[in-house]
Protein backbone atom coordinates (compact mmCIF):
# COMPACT_ATOMS: atom_id res chain seq x y z
CA UNK A 1 0.00 0.00 0.00
CA UNK A 2 1.06 3.24 -0.77
CA UNK A 3 2.85 3.98 2.50
CA UNK A 4 5.33 1.63 2.37
CA UNK A 5 6.47 2.49 -1.48
CA UNK A 6 6.39 5.83 0.77
CA UNK A 7 9.22 5.21 3.23
CA UNK A 8 12.04 3.80 0.74
CA UNK A 9 11.71 7.03 -1.05
CA UNK A 10 14.12 8.80 1.19
CA UNK A 11 16.84 6.79 1.39
CA UNK A 12 17.54 7.20 -2.57
CA UNK A 13 17.19 10.72 -4.03
CA UNK A 14 14.01 10.94 -6.95
CA UNK A 15 17.16 11.14 -9.36
CA UNK A 16 18.67 7.97 -8.18
CA UNK A 17 15.98 6.15 -9.00
CA UNK A 18 16.24 5.58 -12.68
CA UNK A 19 12.46 6.12 -13.65
CA UNK A 20 12.13 3.61 -16.79
CA UNK A 21 14.13 0.76 -14.62
CA UNK A 22 12.01 -2.25 -13.63
CA UNK A 23 14.21 -3.41 -10.98
CA UNK A 24 16.73 -1.30 -9.63
CA UNK A 25 19.03 -2.02 -6.48
CA UNK A 26 20.44 0.49 -3.67
CA UNK A 27 23.39 -0.93 -1.04
CA UNK A 28 23.27 0.21 2.49
CA UNK A 29 26.17 -0.05 5.05
CA UNK A 30 25.67 -0.15 8.73
CA UNK A 31 29.00 0.28 10.44
CA UNK A 32 28.15 -0.60 13.97
CA UNK A 33 30.57 -0.58 17.05
CA UNK A 34 30.80 -4.24 17.09
CA UNK A 35 30.91 -5.23 13.24
CA UNK A 36 30.04 -3.79 9.51
CA UNK A 37 26.69 -4.92 7.92
CA UNK A 38 25.87 -4.96 4.02
CA UNK A 39 22.01 -4.78 3.24
CA UNK A 40 21.62 -5.14 -0.67
CA UNK A 41 17.89 -3.76 -1.60
CA UNK A 42 16.17 -4.81 -4.45
CA UNK A 43 13.28 -2.75 -5.58
CA UNK A 44 10.52 -3.02 -8.35
CA UNK A 45 8.79 -0.02 -9.78
CA UNK A 46 5.99 -1.58 -11.76
CA UNK A 47 4.88 1.96 -14.04
CA UNK A 48 6.72 5.22 -13.76
CA UNK A 49 3.83 6.64 -12.22
CA UNK A 50 4.29 4.89 -8.71
CA UNK A 51 6.64 4.61 -6.19
CA UNK A 52 9.32 1.84 -5.85
CA UNK A 53 8.64 -1.71 -3.67
CA UNK A 54 11.11 -3.42 -1.69
CA UNK A 55 10.98 -6.80 -3.19
CA UNK A 56 13.94 -8.14 -1.37
CA UNK A 57 17.52 -8.28 0.50
CA UNK A 58 20.65 -9.62 0.75
CA UNK A 59 22.03 -8.97 4.43
CA UNK A 60 25.68 -10.00 5.33
CA UNK A 61 27.73 -8.90 8.55
CA UNK A 62 31.59 -9.11 9.89
CA UNK A 63 32.85 -8.65 13.07
CA UNK A 64 34.99 -6.61 14.12
CA UNK A 65 33.49 -3.08 14.01
CA UNK A 66 35.58 -0.33 11.89
CA UNK A 67 36.92 0.81 14.94
CA UNK A 68 38.78 -1.81 15.88
CA UNK A 69 40.98 -0.96 12.91
CA UNK A 70 41.74 2.45 14.64
CA UNK A 71 45.21 2.08 13.76
CA UNK A 72 44.79 0.21 10.12
CA UNK A 73 42.33 2.16 8.41
CA UNK A 74 43.44 0.16 5.05
CA UNK A 75 42.43 -3.01 6.88
CA UNK A 76 39.20 -1.76 8.17
CA UNK A 77 38.21 -0.75 4.64
CA UNK A 78 38.86 -4.10 3.25
CA UNK A 79 36.51 -5.65 5.82
CA UNK A 80 33.76 -3.38 3.64
CA UNK A 81 35.24 -4.46 0.63
CA UNK A 82 35.19 -8.16 1.16
CA UNK A 83 31.12 -7.56 1.43
CA UNK A 84 31.00 -5.08 -1.26
CA UNK A 85 32.35 -7.79 -3.95
CA UNK A 86 29.04 -10.01 -2.39
CA UNK A 87 27.00 -7.09 -4.36
CA UNK A 88 29.00 -7.16 -7.29
CA UNK A 89 28.15 -10.64 -8.07
CA UNK A 90 24.38 -10.14 -6.96
CA UNK A 91 23.58 -6.87 -8.71
CA UNK A 92 23.10 -7.21 -12.47
CA UNK A 93 26.15 -5.56 -14.62
CA UNK A 94 24.13 -3.22 -16.65
CA UNK A 95 22.70 -1.58 -13.09
CA UNK A 96 25.96 -1.24 -11.73
CA UNK A 97 26.52 2.54 -12.56
CA UNK A 98 22.72 3.04 -11.25
CA UNK A 99 23.00 1.24 -8.45
CA UNK A 100 23.83 3.66 -5.22
CA UNK A 101 25.96 2.40 -2.08
CA UNK A 102 26.05 4.10 1.32
CA UNK A 103 27.93 3.65 4.59
CA UNK A 104 26.48 4.96 7.83
CA UNK A 105 28.63 4.98 10.99
CA UNK A 106 27.60 4.89 14.53
CA UNK A 107 29.19 4.92 17.97
CA UNK A 108 32.38 3.28 17.54
CA UNK A 109 33.84 5.94 15.11
CA UNK A 110 31.88 8.76 17.16
CA UNK A 111 34.16 7.83 19.69
CA UNK A 112 37.05 7.59 17.81
CA UNK A 113 39.72 10.03 17.48
CA UNK A 114 38.67 13.01 14.61
CA UNK A 115 41.55 12.16 12.27
CA UNK A 116 41.40 8.07 13.17
CA UNK A 117 37.45 8.46 12.24
CA UNK A 118 38.57 10.46 9.32
CA UNK A 119 41.45 7.75 8.00
CA UNK A 120 38.70 5.10 8.14
CA UNK A 121 35.83 6.50 6.52
CA UNK A 122 38.68 8.36 3.61
CA UNK A 123 39.63 4.32 3.23
CA UNK A 124 35.91 3.12 2.88
CA UNK A 125 35.45 5.94 0.24
CA UNK A 126 37.92 4.57 -1.87
CA UNK A 127 37.04 1.42 -2.00
CA UNK A 128 33.86 2.79 -2.86
CA UNK A 129 34.98 4.96 -5.78
CA UNK A 130 37.07 1.63 -6.75
CA UNK A 131 34.12 -0.25 -7.22
CA UNK A 132 31.36 -0.63 -10.76
CA UNK A 133 28.95 1.35 -8.19
CA UNK A 134 27.51 4.55 -8.15
CA UNK A 135 29.00 6.37 -4.88
CA UNK A 136 26.59 9.89 -4.32
CA UNK A 137 28.32 12.83 -2.86
CA UNK A 138 28.15 12.24 1.03
CA UNK A 139 27.98 8.18 0.85
CA UNK A 140 30.54 7.72 3.51
CA UNK A 141 29.30 8.62 6.90
CA UNK A 142 28.88 8.79 10.79
CA UNK A 143 25.14 8.96 11.68
CA UNK A 144 24.11 11.38 14.06
CA UNK A 145 22.64 10.21 17.19
CA UNK A 146 19.69 11.51 17.05
CA UNK A 147 19.05 9.80 13.21
CA UNK A 148 20.08 6.45 14.26
CA UNK A 149 17.37 6.96 17.06
CA UNK A 150 14.86 8.39 14.71
CA UNK A 151 15.35 5.66 11.74
CA UNK A 152 14.70 2.72 14.25
CA UNK A 153 11.91 4.12 15.93
CA UNK A 154 10.36 4.87 12.05
CA UNK A 155 11.53 1.28 10.91
CA UNK A 156 10.13 -0.51 14.16
CA UNK A 157 6.97 1.29 13.91
CA UNK A 158 6.44 1.03 9.89
CA UNK A 159 7.39 -2.33 10.35
CA UNK A 160 4.69 -3.01 12.59
CA UNK A 161 2.51 -1.60 10.65
CA UNK A 162 1.73 1.15 13.33
CA UNK A 163 2.99 4.80 10.81
CA UNK A 164 -0.18 3.57 8.06
CA UNK A 165 -3.77 4.30 8.85
CA UNK A 166 -5.59 6.74 11.27
CA UNK A 167 -4.42 5.35 14.63
CA UNK A 168 -1.75 6.47 14.85
CA UNK A 169 -0.79 4.39 17.86
CA UNK A 170 3.31 4.53 18.09
CA UNK A 171 5.29 2.54 20.88
CA UNK A 172 8.70 3.81 21.87
CA UNK A 173 11.97 1.78 21.09
CA UNK A 174 14.99 0.86 22.85
CA UNK A 175 18.41 0.11 21.08
CA UNK A 176 21.17 -1.11 23.14
CA UNK A 177 24.05 -0.78 20.58
CA UNK A 178 27.86 -1.58 21.78
CA UNK A 179 28.82 1.24 21.99
CA UNK A 180 25.68 3.87 22.54
CA UNK A 181 21.67 3.46 23.68
CA UNK A 182 19.31 5.26 21.88
CA UNK A 183 15.81 6.04 23.46
CA UNK A 184 12.89 7.41 21.18
CA UNK A 185 9.52 7.59 21.22
CA UNK A 186 6.81 10.32 20.57
CA UNK A 187 5.97 12.24 23.40
CA UNK A 188 1.87 12.35 24.53
CA UNK A 189 2.58 15.15 26.87
CA UNK A 190 3.21 18.92 26.53
CA UNK A 191 4.90 18.32 29.58
CA UNK A 192 7.27 15.94 28.04
CA UNK A 193 8.24 18.94 25.85
CA UNK A 194 8.50 21.27 28.24
CA UNK A 195 11.02 19.06 30.78
CA UNK A 196 13.20 17.60 28.32
CA UNK A 197 16.71 18.97 26.97
CA UNK A 198 16.10 20.97 23.76
CA UNK A 199 18.73 18.83 21.78
CA UNK A 200 16.67 15.53 22.40
CA UNK A 201 13.64 17.18 20.65
CA UNK A 202 13.44 16.43 17.07
CA UNK A 203 10.48 17.14 14.32
CA UNK A 204 10.45 15.81 10.89
CA UNK A 205 8.01 15.38 8.13
CA UNK A 206 7.11 11.65 6.78
CA UNK A 207 3.95 10.37 5.40
CA UNK A 208 2.22 13.71 5.54
CA UNK A 209 2.57 14.57 9.03
CA UNK A 210 4.86 15.82 11.31
CA UNK A 211 6.28 13.95 14.38
CA UNK A 212 8.15 15.62 17.21
CA UNK A 213 10.17 12.93 18.56
CA UNK A 214 12.00 12.40 22.25
CA UNK A 215 15.04 10.50 21.07
CA UNK A 216 18.80 10.88 22.40
CA UNK A 217 21.71 8.86 21.97
CA UNK A 218 23.80 8.24 24.55
CA UNK A 219 27.47 7.73 23.53
CA UNK A 220 29.56 5.38 25.81
CA UNK A 221 26.39 3.26 27.59
CA UNK A 222 26.47 1.09 25.00
CA UNK A 223 26.71 -2.31 26.52
CA UNK A 224 30.62 -3.39 25.48
CA UNK A 225 31.04 0.50 26.62
CA UNK A 226 29.81 -0.06 29.87
CA UNK A 227 31.57 -3.12 30.15
CA UNK A 228 34.89 -0.93 30.39
CA UNK A 229 32.95 1.80 32.59
CA UNK A 230 32.21 -1.24 35.30
CA UNK A 231 35.22 -2.21 35.11
CA UNK A 232 36.86 1.09 35.97
CA UNK A 233 39.21 1.07 33.29
CA UNK A 234 37.86 4.52 32.56
CA UNK A 235 39.12 5.92 36.10
CA UNK A 236 42.61 4.73 34.96
CA UNK A 237 44.27 8.02 35.50
CA UNK A 238 45.64 9.85 32.33
CA UNK A 239 42.30 8.78 30.89
CA UNK A 240 39.49 11.46 30.12
CA UNK A 241 36.63 9.57 30.41
CA UNK A 242 34.22 10.45 26.85
CA UNK A 243 37.50 9.40 25.19
CA UNK A 244 38.29 6.22 28.05
CA UNK A 245 35.15 5.08 26.89
CA UNK A 246 36.34 4.00 23.56
CA UNK A 247 40.61 4.61 24.18
CA UNK A 248 42.11 5.04 20.85
CA UNK A 249 45.48 3.18 20.89
CA UNK A 250 48.14 6.23 21.20
CA UNK A 251 50.87 5.26 22.95
CA UNK A 252 50.71 6.86 26.24
CA UNK A 253 46.85 6.21 26.94
CA UNK A 254 47.34 1.90 25.85
CA UNK A 255 50.32 1.72 28.43
CA UNK A 256 48.38 3.29 30.96
CA UNK A 257 45.21 0.80 30.45
CA UNK A 258 47.76 -2.06 29.26
CA UNK A 259 49.43 -3.16 32.19
CA UNK A 260 46.22 -2.76 34.99
CA UNK A 261 43.98 -5.69 36.49
CA UNK A 262 40.59 -4.57 36.40
CA UNK A 263 38.55 -6.88 38.99
CA UNK A 264 34.42 -7.00 39.46
CA UNK A 265 31.78 -8.53 42.03
CA UNK A 266 29.89 -9.11 38.40
CA UNK A 267 32.90 -11.61 36.78
CA UNK A 268 33.79 -15.57 38.12
CA UNK A 269 35.95 -15.32 41.11
CA UNK A 270 38.48 -17.50 39.25
CA UNK A 271 38.02 -15.42 36.24
CA UNK A 272 41.67 -13.91 35.23
CA UNK A 273 41.44 -12.85 31.37
CA UNK A 274 42.53 -10.21 28.59
CA UNK A 275 40.55 -8.46 26.56
CA UNK A 276 40.80 -6.21 23.01
CA UNK A 277 38.36 -3.59 22.63
CA UNK A 278 38.72 -0.31 20.49
CA UNK A 279 42.64 -1.10 20.04
CA UNK A 280 43.30 -1.47 23.45
CA UNK A 281 44.52 -4.73 25.44
CA UNK A 282 42.50 -4.50 28.88
CA UNK A 283 43.23 -7.42 32.19
CA UNK A 284 40.03 -8.03 33.93
CA UNK A 285 39.09 -11.03 36.52
CA UNK A 286 36.97 -11.61 39.36
CA UNK A 287 37.21 -9.93 42.61
CA UNK A 288 39.09 -13.25 44.57
CA UNK A 289 39.49 -11.57 48.21
CA UNK A 290 35.77 -9.37 47.85
CA UNK A 291 32.28 -10.42 47.81
CA UNK A 292 31.04 -11.62 44.17
CA UNK A 293 26.73 -11.55 43.38
CA UNK A 294 24.47 -9.79 42.04
CA UNK A 295 24.14 -7.33 44.94
CA UNK A 296 27.59 -5.86 45.24
CA UNK A 297 27.59 -5.99 41.16
CA UNK A 298 24.34 -3.56 41.04
CA UNK A 299 25.99 -0.94 43.58
CA UNK A 300 29.05 -1.39 40.66
CA UNK A 301 26.90 -0.87 37.54
CA UNK A 302 25.02 2.07 39.71
CA UNK A 303 27.93 4.17 39.29
CA UNK A 304 28.05 4.41 35.58
CA UNK A 305 24.09 4.83 35.45
CA UNK A 306 23.37 6.64 38.34
CA UNK A 307 22.18 9.94 37.33
CA UNK A 308 23.34 10.10 33.98
CA UNK A 309 20.43 9.87 31.87
CA UNK A 310 17.26 12.04 31.72
CA UNK A 311 14.22 10.30 32.78
CA UNK A 312 11.04 11.50 31.27
CA UNK A 313 8.55 10.74 33.46
CA UNK A 314 5.88 10.14 30.48
CA UNK A 315 7.52 6.99 29.71
CA UNK A 316 7.16 5.44 33.44
CA UNK A 317 4.27 3.24 32.46
CA UNK A 318 4.08 2.89 28.72
CA UNK A 319 5.65 -0.65 27.04
CA UNK A 320 8.08 0.09 25.04
CA UNK A 321 10.02 -2.24 22.01
CA UNK A 322 13.43 -3.28 23.17
CA UNK A 323 16.10 -4.80 20.13
CA UNK A 324 19.94 -5.19 19.78
CA UNK A 325 21.21 -6.47 22.75
CA UNK A 326 18.47 -6.07 24.84
CA UNK A 327 17.06 -8.75 22.80
CA UNK A 328 20.48 -10.95 22.31
CA UNK A 329 20.83 -10.86 26.07
CA UNK A 330 16.87 -12.04 26.46
CA UNK A 331 17.36 -14.58 24.22
CA UNK A 332 20.80 -16.18 25.47
CA UNK A 333 19.28 -16.47 29.17
CA UNK A 334 15.59 -17.89 27.96
CA UNK A 335 13.68 -14.80 28.83
CA UNK A 336 12.38 -15.13 25.12
CA UNK A 337 12.70 -17.11 22.26
CA UNK A 338 15.20 -16.40 19.48
CA UNK A 339 13.42 -16.68 16.86
CA UNK A 340 9.70 -15.42 17.68
CA UNK A 341 11.10 -12.80 20.22
CA UNK A 342 8.45 -12.22 22.91
CA UNK A 343 7.48 -9.93 25.87
CA UNK A 344 8.84 -9.39 29.01
CA UNK A 345 8.51 -6.90 32.14
CA UNK A 346 11.90 -5.37 33.19
CA UNK A 347 11.39 -7.31 36.36
CA UNK A 348 12.44 -10.26 34.20
CA UNK A 349 16.01 -8.75 33.37
CA UNK A 350 16.36 -8.27 37.26
CA UNK A 351 15.00 -11.74 38.13
CA UNK A 352 17.56 -13.10 35.42
CA UNK A 353 21.00 -11.05 36.54
CA UNK A 354 19.81 -12.36 40.54
CA UNK A 355 19.84 -15.85 38.62
CA UNK A 356 23.04 -15.67 36.89
CA UNK A 357 25.49 -13.52 39.05
CA UNK A 358 24.23 -15.15 42.44
CA UNK A 359 25.08 -19.25 40.79
CA UNK A 360 27.93 -18.21 38.13
CA UNK A 361 29.27 -21.77 38.32
CA UNK A 362 26.15 -23.11 36.86
CA UNK A 363 26.52 -20.44 33.81
CA UNK A 364 29.72 -21.40 33.17
CA UNK A 365 29.67 -22.11 29.51
CA UNK A 366 28.13 -18.83 28.82
CA UNK A 367 30.28 -15.28 28.37
CA UNK A 368 31.93 -14.40 31.97
CA UNK A 369 30.10 -10.87 31.06
CA UNK A 370 26.60 -12.23 31.24
CA UNK A 371 26.27 -11.34 34.73
CA UNK A 372 27.76 -7.93 34.37
CA UNK A 373 25.88 -7.71 30.97
CA UNK A 374 22.30 -8.53 32.74
CA UNK A 375 22.90 -6.10 35.47
CA UNK A 376 23.47 -3.16 33.46
CA UNK A 377 20.67 -4.05 31.75
CA UNK A 378 18.41 -3.77 34.49
CA UNK A 379 20.36 -0.77 36.12
CA UNK A 380 20.17 0.99 32.77
CA UNK A 381 16.69 0.06 32.30
CA UNK A 382 15.27 1.25 36.18
CA UNK A 383 17.52 3.54 37.30
CA UNK A 384 18.94 5.06 34.05
CA UNK A 385 15.55 5.78 32.21
CA UNK A 386 13.64 5.35 35.25
CA UNK A 387 11.72 2.62 34.27
CA UNK A 388 9.20 0.48 36.33
CA UNK A 389 9.50 -3.22 37.25
CA UNK A 390 6.55 -3.84 35.54
CA UNK A 391 7.28 -1.78 32.60
CA UNK A 392 6.30 -4.60 29.18
CA UNK A 393 9.30 -4.48 26.64
CA UNK A 394 8.52 -5.94 23.60
CA UNK A 395 11.29 -7.81 21.51
CA UNK A 396 10.18 -8.06 18.33
CA UNK A 397 11.39 -11.10 15.93
CA UNK A 398 13.13 -10.01 13.00
CA UNK A 399 15.20 -7.23 14.83
CA UNK A 400 17.05 -10.23 16.32
CA UNK A 401 20.74 -10.34 16.04
CA UNK A 402 22.30 -9.61 12.62
CA UNK A 403 21.52 -12.66 10.11
CA UNK A 404 22.01 -15.67 10.62
CA UNK A 405 20.61 -17.25 14.33
CA UNK A 406 24.08 -17.68 15.95
CA UNK A 407 24.16 -17.55 19.80
CA UNK A 408 26.00 -13.90 20.34
CA UNK A 409 27.79 -14.40 23.72
CA UNK A 410 30.36 -12.87 22.71
O1 LIG B 1 21.16 -5.35 11.51
C1 LIG B 1 21.06 -5.81 12.63
N1 LIG B 1 20.10 -6.71 12.92
C2 LIG B 1 19.97 -7.22 14.16
N2 LIG B 1 20.77 -6.92 15.20
C3 LIG B 1 21.72 -6.00 14.97
C4 LIG B 1 21.91 -5.41 13.72
N3 LIG B 1 22.93 -4.52 13.83
C5 LIG B 1 23.35 -4.56 15.11
N4 LIG B 1 22.64 -5.47 15.79
C6 LIG B 1 22.77 -5.81 17.20
O2 LIG B 1 23.21 -4.62 17.90
C7 LIG B 1 24.21 -4.99 18.84
C8 LIG B 1 25.53 -4.41 18.42
O3 LIG B 1 25.38 -3.07 18.31
P1 LIG B 1 26.22 -2.24 17.22
O4 LIG B 1 27.41 -3.03 16.77
O5 LIG B 1 25.28 -1.80 16.17
O6 LIG B 1 26.74 -1.04 18.13
P2 LIG B 1 26.48 0.52 17.97
O7 LIG B 1 25.02 0.66 17.59
O8 LIG B 1 26.82 1.09 19.32
O9 LIG B 1 27.39 0.97 16.87
C9 LIG B 1 24.26 -6.49 18.85
O10 LIG B 1 23.27 -6.95 19.75
C10 LIG B 1 23.84 -6.85 17.46
O11 LIG B 1 23.29 -8.15 17.42
CA1 LIG C 1 23.64 -0.27 15.84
Amino acid sequence: HSNREMWFQDLFPPNMCPINAKTFYGIMFDAGSTGTRIHIYTFVQKSPEILPELEGEIFESVKPGLSAYADQPEKGAESVKRLLDMAVDAVPPHLWKKTPVVLKATAGLRLLSEEKAQALLSEVKEVFEKSPFLVPEDSVSIMDGSYEGILAWITVNFLTGQLSGQNQHTTGTLDLGGASTQITFLPRFEETLKESPRDFLTSFEMFNSTYKLYTHSYLGFGLKAARLATLGALNTEGMSCEKAAFPVSTSNETEVADGQMFRSSCLPKQLEAEWHFGGVKYRYGGNKEGETGFKPCYLEVLKVVKGKLHQPDEIRGSSFYAFSYYYDRAADTNLIDYEQGGVLEVRDFERKAKEVCDNMERFSSASPFLCMDLTYITALLKEGFGFRDNTLLQLPSGLQSCGHPHRSME
